[in-house]
């Protein structure tokens, strides 16, 4: 065998796993299994497997996730850059699929970095409802606002935050959570040799506790009737079935919500708790000792995903229902986990969510701004709602030109521009609730509870700044529309040499007869470039040349 596995984790393996543990030691010689994703968000699953040129087979768990083969390299195709697809461990799809979130839902990925569920979630929202999404740590949430952009969201909201501090703003708030424990990593050695030689026995311990805290406080957020789904990519049962067995005892207003133990699933183990003595011994853990006939009981339904039993690296997923009464139309888990390829069923359409109004720290959300235009003496006008209540109105004349009054530094944000923009540019109807931090502008989904104190990264969909009375689009912007949204595009075949260029950041030599555009508009001017039909950036066509609009910490390299 290729790798080495610390004494201690495969002694505690062979007590776990007992005849079965020979299949799993040989499953570290077998070849990795490589995933993608569909994001649906841009194209239906089949459509993209008409597409792609990757020899694709179905993931059995999944409608939207496919193994590819090794030597193609999706991550080196233009699609990607166009956000068709998230490259996704097989078996790391299943927590977001179980949770089962539909559009119109209110959801929170707890511990969401650099969001491979996120981005899942937020697809099977299809821009209706909230996704808030949340890591710890500041540098991995650069990555998760980076995969949220290149998905196209648009209703997601990033949050930095201790979710100590969350419980507060969204206590009983969400129908559904998703917490993607920290955990010891025992399911990626195969993946990260390095995690293997890092792993201590006390590790499982350590992120035992953080585990139990996590728990606690999503269910302070959950709205009764809600879902919590807990998933780690560990084997250790200190942080999988003791966790969970644990929890139910602590909170008796939860039941555990069988998996089926369906497409090679395995359920929870229960009789672990005997062996476990002798571990403890060694490990100084003692979570487990606290488990009962009764709760160990509980914890059947939660399901493995063993790497030697299907296709993956390895996964514990369990359901968690809070009982009471929840206005969400509930499915059926397992009819919908047995169901393949068949899209969402029966979905509940978008709820209307109560709309407290948005009041925000200063540090991160200058203000709150709904447009609204009135006629008055043929003049536009836009209402900004300020922070804090404080109302300043910002006045248009013919010409565009807007006059602030009553208005102090911080309030003088300018709509305006943004609307000239969204109405010579766009098709799309401009968001309701715009929100602007600075100079930047962004959508923000509604029904969000006042967010003062807490660290807001992105309070909504990013739509781009206003520089000198003009708005320049974001990058954001561009991927979150359809090549129909915006009326100047450029569309350049995904084989095309140009491709690359563009990718590249290079500018791109491009008679005016190659954009698509109405007399009205020209095309001079920001010209949304396509791949293939789907949207990746920005341009700037002028004279025959496209300057290149994307973002330099995105090029191809
Ligand atoms: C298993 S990873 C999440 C992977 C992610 N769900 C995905 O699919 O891409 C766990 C994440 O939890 C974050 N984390 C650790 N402790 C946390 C805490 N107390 N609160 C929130 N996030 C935390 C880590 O920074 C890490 O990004």
């Amino acid at each position: 065998m290729g790798i080495q596995l610390p004494k201690a984790f495969s002694d505690k393996m062979k007590r776990l796993l007992g005849t079965e543990y020979a299949d799993f030691l040989a499953s570290y010689d077998d070849p990795r299994w490589f995933g993608l994703r569909v994001n649906t968000l841009k194209l239906p699953a089949e459509a993209f497997q008409r597409l792609s040129s990757f020899r694709l087979t179905p993931i059995p768990w999944t409608s939207t996730g496919f193994y590819y083969e090794d030597g193609d390299r999706p991550g080196k195709h233009p699609y990607y850059h166009a956000g068709l697809y998230y490259i996704q461990e097989p078996s790391a799809m299943a927590p977001a699929e179980l949770l089962d979130a539909v559009p119109g839902d209110r959801v929170l990925d707890l511990c969401a970095a650099p969001g491979g569920k996120s981005t899942q979630i937020a697809a099977k929202l299809q821009g209706e409802g909230l996704l808030v999404v949340n890591d710890i740590h500041a540098d991995r949430v650069k990555a998760l606002v980076k995969n949220l952009e290149l998905a196209g969201v648009r209703n997601a909201v990033v949050l930095n935050e201790r979710p100590d501090k969350l419980t507060g703003p969204f206590a009983a708030y969400f129908d559904k959570i998703l917490i993607d424990a920290p955990c010891s990593g025992e399911g990626m050695f195969r993946k990260d040799e390095e995690m293997a030689k890092q792993w201590q026995p006390d590790h499982p311990q350590h992120y035992a506790a953080m585990q139990r805290e996590l728990l606690d406080q999503a269910a302070e957020m959950l709205k009764p009737g809600g879902r919590i789904v807990y998933s780690t990519c560990t084997f250790s049962p200190e942080e999988n079935e003791a966790m969970i067995a644990q929890f139910a005892a602590r909170h008796p207003e939860f039941m555990i919500e069988p998996i089926p133990a369906a497409h090679g699933f395995r359920y929870g183990i229960l009789d672990w708790a005997d062996e476990q003595q002798d571990a403890d011994e060694e490990t100084g853990a003692g979570a487990w000792n606290s488990l009962t006939g009764q709760s160990a009981a509980a914890v059947k339904g939660t399901v493995r995903l063993w790497p030697h039993e299907l296709k993956g690296e390895g996964h514990f997923v369990a359901s968690l229902r809070k009982t009471g009464d929840h206005s969400a139309h509930v499915e059926n888990m397992p009819d919908r986990l047995e169901t393949k390829g068949g899209g969402n069923g029966e979905e509940r359409k978008g709820r209307p969510f109560s709309s407290p109004g948005l009041s925000a720290e200063p540090e991160y959300i200058a203000a709150t701004a709904k447009p609204e235009r009135t006629a008055r003496n043929g003049k536009a006008e836009t209402r900004l709602t300020a922070m804090g209540g404080n109302r300043s109105t910002v006045r248009s004349d013919k010409k565009g030109r807007s006059k602030p009054h009553e208005a102090n530094e911080r309030e003088e944000i300018r709509m305006d521009p943004l609307q000239a923009f969204w109405q010579e540019h766009l098709t799309l109807a401009i968001p309701e609730q715009l929100t602007a931090y600075g100079d930047h502008i962004y959508a923000q989904p509604a029904g969000l509870p006042d967010l003062s104190g807490i660290r807001v990264i992105r309070p909504g969909w990013y739509l781009g700044s206003v520089h000198k009375q003009r708005f320049e689009p974001s990058h954001a912007l561009a991927l979150g529309l359809r090549r129909g949204d915006y009326l100047r595009v450029l569309d350049i075949p995904s084989d095309s040499p140009d491709t690359l260029r563009y990718l590249k950041g290079e500018t791109l030599e491009m008679p005016k007869e190659r954009l698509d555009y109405p007399a009205a508009i020209g095309p001079k001017g920001y010209c949304l470039v396509c791949i293939g039909g789907f949207p990746a950036g920005w341009g700037k066509w002028v004279d025959g040349i496209v300057k290149n609009e994307y973002p330099p910490g995105w090029r191809w390299t």
